[in-house]
């Protein structure tokens, strides 16, 4: 771990590394970012992460982060002016903080001189941030400029049935095929529920077949797989591929550390962020994930934007092209109506009405400001003792 530097051009010093963590609703995601916060307050020297809270309804975080998006955005009010519910509310306040996202990256580049690790905490509702543009906005900023990686959070316990399993798999490889980031499959609570059986599960297919086949309601009353099975066996001939890429972080003495399984790409780490173990396992994921961010990720970023300045190029040609026909044709059609043909200037030059007057806090570097003027930035009061039912 380097050294907190304190001159600006250390040539030494790496760039942070972005951690993204990702994960359903009570699968310990705020609980999980706390434990690593921790962890690394207690390394020697101490390397104090810079944690950005975008849950906009979470009532109480375990941790005090850098830059919370409640402090922007009051997702109550978010609610009651545009008529929304918990959902909608979450989805909106999060669209109006991606608008000042620039802001964030700002803010979080002018500390990434002084820092190795920036956490993300998400909403709850993984479906919010992972499959809405805001989300894919923010994860695609962050990534463009920083190393990044996707901590994947599941809920260890309650992805024991195979069934289960299989979804949170299936939601995992989406994830990781929408974000194409470093992905590290994090099975939290293993306090209460060790790992093993799904690190078995992703690298033996015959035991998860063997597992599917002995659990209840795979046969209908006349002993024939049922639709639900037939699918999930399907279904995991397709997982065999996304678990392919794995590379499994368990204690030497088991057994099923092959040395296959250290291949490339996603990683499976057991953690309890209530105990705290397998958090160092877990930072040597992430410090594996920098590698191969620089090694996959940036050149394919590269390659995407070229492709992407291209095509833009294209198809600004193209419509030019089509608009200059168009307007020869028209001015040949109806010379007078070409001759009236006068533009505007004042209405190109009018104000910039659009632009939210938001403004993104870091509480470590700004006083708490106290006084908000718009209704999107206002924080609610502790007195008020509002206790709103998180939704979901
Ligand atoms: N036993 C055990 N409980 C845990 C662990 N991690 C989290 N929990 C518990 O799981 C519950 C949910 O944890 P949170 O951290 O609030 O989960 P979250 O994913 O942030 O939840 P949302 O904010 O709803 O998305 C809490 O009761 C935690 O105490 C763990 O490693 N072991």
């Amino acid at each position: 771990m380097s050294e907190p530097s304190s001159s600006t051009n250390a040539p030494e010093k790496k760039k942070p590394i972005v951690i993204i963590t990702i994960g359903m609703a009570g699968a310990g995601k705020s609980t999980f970012v706390q434990r690593i916060n921790s962890y690394l307050h207690s390394q020697n020297p101490p390397v104090p992460p810079y944690i950005l809270n975008l849950d906009p309804a979470v009532t109480h975080v375990p941790f005090e982060p850098n830059i919370d998006i409640r402090d922007t955005v009051n997702y109550h009010e978010v609610m009651k002016q545009y008529n929304l519910g918990p959902n909608g509310g979450i989805l909106t306040a999060l669209n109006l903080f991606t608008t000042k996202f620039d802001e964030v990256l700002d803010l979080v580049e002018k500390r990434s001189a002084d820092v190795d690790y920036i956490i993300l905490d998400t909403p709850g509702q993984i479906e919010i941030f992972t499959w809405s543009a805001s989300g894919a906005i923010i994860t695609d900023a962050v990534a463009s400029s920083l190393p990044a990686v996707v901590a994947y959070i599941i809920d260890t316990p309650r992805t024991t049935s195979p069934a289960t399993f299989m979804s949170n798999m299936l939601y995992a490889c989406s994830i990781l095929y929408k974000t194409k980031l470093p992905f590290i499959l994090v099975f939290n609570k293993t306090d209460v529920q060790p790992h093993e059986f799904a690190v078995e599960w992703m690298q033996d297919f015959e035991a998860f077949q063997a597992a599917l086949a002995t659990h209840k309601g795979t046969t209908d009353d006349e002993g024939e797989p049922t639709y639900m099975n037939s699918l999930m066996n399907s279904m995991s001939l397709v997982l065999d591929e996304f678990y392919k890429q794995l590379k499994v972080y368990l204690p030497l003495s088991n057994l099923l550390a092959s040395a296959n399984a250290y291949s490339n790409t996603m990683q499976a780490v057991g953690v309890s962020s209530v105990t705290g173990a397998g958090i160092k396992e877990f930072f040597e994921a992430v410090d594996a994930s920098r590698a191969e961010y620089e090694r996959d990720y940036l050149p394919e970023l590269k390659r995407a934007r070229e492709a992407r300045e291209k095509t833009l190029q294209a198809a600004k040609e193209d419509s030019m092209n089509r608009l200059m026909k168009d307007l020869a044709v028209d001015r040949e059609q109806n010379p007078e109506a070409a001759a009236a043909d006068k533009w505007e200037q004042e209405d190109e030059d009018g104000g910039d009405d659009d632009d939210l007057d938001v403004n993104i806090i870091d509480r470590s570097e700004e006083p708490w400001p106290g006084q908000y003027i718009d209704i999107t930035r206002a924080r609610p009061h502790e007195e008020e003792h509002m206790s709103w039912p998180r939704p979901g």
